[in-house]
């Protein structure tokens, strides 16, 4: 049996979204519309006859903040009754994108393991079951509520309905040509002190909800950003900053506004040139995870 695995999961933006409460985990999600990008995390996965270590890092350094990964394999151990006092765990995100800034970082780390270490396992894991596993660590950890159906799955993604990659329900908006995502971040935003903050939760939803309507009604790139773009202000989760870095994008792409939840900027492009310095440029991912 294989020892090592790897997978690349692309990251994902949020434009807008609307919290969806529920008891159970698995139905507990968000609704909304947002990018997956070609920029996102290669996770990988080794297995060793060991004493039970289980050794998590980003970059190939050891990060102690990463919470959603050390959740992530409990979930993964605990629902298949692993024991593995045998084997040492030996785990590595590789990145270049900020971490907490909007990206969806956290849940590509979940799926980065929840597609690799069962399988290392000899554990028989379905694509959906893989998703479920990561949706469960997100909403645990509050760090995500509908990043991980978007990034198995790919695009402009329009969340129907919410909760686990079994439950939720997607449609995308076509991409017919390449569409260059600029970005810019000049800080990070912890997701749980947004999602779980009920002032922030009432202006999320009332602003959240009309515009997936509006989407669903004209889905197109350009409808995308301009709700976005509304969303961001509805909200008052904008900041001066990223208004000023999104009025400068907005002039010379196909639109722009600011990646939930994260102090970066985000804009849509036929073209990878901008005024904007430090970027990071990719494009949007139409493929999600492949899966063999
Ligand atoms: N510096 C870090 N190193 C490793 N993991 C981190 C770090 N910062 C945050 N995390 C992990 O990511 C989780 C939440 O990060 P957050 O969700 O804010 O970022 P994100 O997933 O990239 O963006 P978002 O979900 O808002 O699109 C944290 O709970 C933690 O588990
Ligand atoms: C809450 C959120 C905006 C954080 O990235 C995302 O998980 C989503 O769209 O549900």
């Amino acid at each position: 049996m294989k020892n090592e695995l790897s997978v690349f999961v692309p990251s994902h933006i949020t434009g807008f979204f609307e919290i969806i409460q529920n008891s159970n985990p698995l139905l507990k999600g968000s609704k909304g519309a947002g990018i997956t990008l070609d920029e996102g995390v290669v996770t990988n996965t080794k297995i060793k006859d060991g004493n039970g270590n289980i050794i998590i890092n980003v970059n190939n350094k050891e990060d102690s903040l990463n919470t959603i990964s050390k959740k992530t394999v409990k979930i993964i151990l605990d629902r298949y009754n692993v024991n593995i006092q045998d084997y040492d765990i030996y785990i590595n995100h590789d990145s270049k994108l900020p971490i907490g800034a909007g990206f969806g970082t956290s849940a590509a780390f979940a799926l980065g393991i929840s597609f690799t270490l069962p399988k290392l396992m000899g554990i028989n894991i379905s694509f959906k079951e893989a998703g479920e596993i990561a949706h469960l660590a997100e909403i645990s950890q509050s760090s995500g509520l509908g990043d991980v159906i978007s990034e198995m799955f790919g695009g402009c993604v329009i969340r129907l309905n919410e909760g686990s990659p079994v439950k939720g329900i997607i449609d995308k908006i076509p991409i017919t040509k390449p569409i260059y995502v600029i970005t810019k971040t000049i800080g990070l935003l912890e997701t749980k002190d947004i999602i779980e903050n009920p002032i922030h939760q009432k202006h999320i939803n009332q602003s959240g909800s009309i515009l997936l309507n509006r989407l669903i009604n004209n889905p197109s790139i350009s409808n995308f950003m301009k709700l976005s773009r509304k969303f961001a202000n509805d909200t008052q989760l904008i900041s001066k900053e990223i208004a000023e870095i999104i009025n400068i994008l907005d002039e010379e792409t196909l639109g722009a506004s600011m990646a939930m939840l994260g102090n970066t900027a985000f804009a849509l492009s036929y073209s990878p040139d901008t005024t904007i310095d430090n970027p990071i440029i990719t494009k949007i991912n139409t493929k999600g995870i492949e899966y063999k």
